[in-house]
């Protein structure tokens, strides 16, 4: 009987703090938006514990911190200032680019999940050169639900066109591992991202982006 051809292998990346840095730029658009209401600036650290759950929650948490009341005048207003901003100071973590160019070399289709809007996630990829590289993004808008939602990162999976028992979930937040491990995926936390040693809760850990495709290999052989 003729051997059926192995299936698409997927790994489904996060996006800030996994594949790009992107704290410069959304540090520097969060100052600015508080800095229009008179409000002193945050530190880099500071902010890159406000990441993670989207926009909204980003600057839900720079208010709360500031004692201010909500402004619905705020979301579209540091939407704008991002989008026209998003990659001053924006790149790929140190040995990423290596390592997608490996990924894809072994055969892996690459998605994004990421809890940024989906139109500055595109516009990030794009002024970095790496649209072509992904077959799919969902963003924290596109649909319903978004990370710690399992069905984020399963509607992410199905825009790829690729399948569960054939994907990795990699990622620097306890929402990435929430929402893979909910999907039924392996997950790979990456320790060089914005989160904090304990949201790896147990998943492999790798320390630098060089790492990972012999880590994905390792989870998922061919
Ligand atoms: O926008 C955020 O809060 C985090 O985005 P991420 O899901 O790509 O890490
Ligand atoms: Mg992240």
């Amino acid at each position: 009987m003729a051997k059926l051809p192995a299936m698409q292998r997927t790994v489904i990346f996060d996006l800030d703090g996994t594949l790009v840095d992107s704290r410069p730029d959304i540090h520097a658009a969060l100052n600015r938006l508080m800095a229009a209401r008179g409000q002193p600036p945050f530190t880099l650290e500071e902010v890159t514990r406000f990441i993670g759950d989207g926009v909204a929650m980003l600057i839900q948490r720079g208010f709360a911190a500031r004692g201010l009341a909500p402004d619905p005048t705020a979301l579209p207003a540091f939407i704008a200032d991002y989008e026209a901003n998003a990659v001053v100071d924006t790149r790929l973590f140190p040995g990423m680019a290596e390592a997608l160019d490996r990924l894809q070399a072994a055969g892996w289709a690459m998605a994004i999940c990421t809890n940024k809007p989906e139109r500055a996630a595109r516009l990030l990829l794009e002024a970095l050169g790496l649209s072509g590289r992904f077959v799919a993004l969902g963003g924290g808008d596109s649909f319903p639900v978004r990370k710690p939602d399992p069905a984020h990162v399963l509607a992410t999976l199905q825009a790829a066109g690729g399948d569960a028992a054939r994907a990795v979930m990699v990622g620097d937040h306890h929402n990435d591992i929430a929402a893979g491990r909910g999907a039924g995926l392996p997950v790979v936390y990456c320790g060089y991202g914005y989160g904090l040693p304990e949201m790896a809760d147990g998943a492999p850990v790798v320390r630098a982006a060089g790492e990972l495709p012999e880590m994905l290999e390792k989870i998922l052989g061919k």
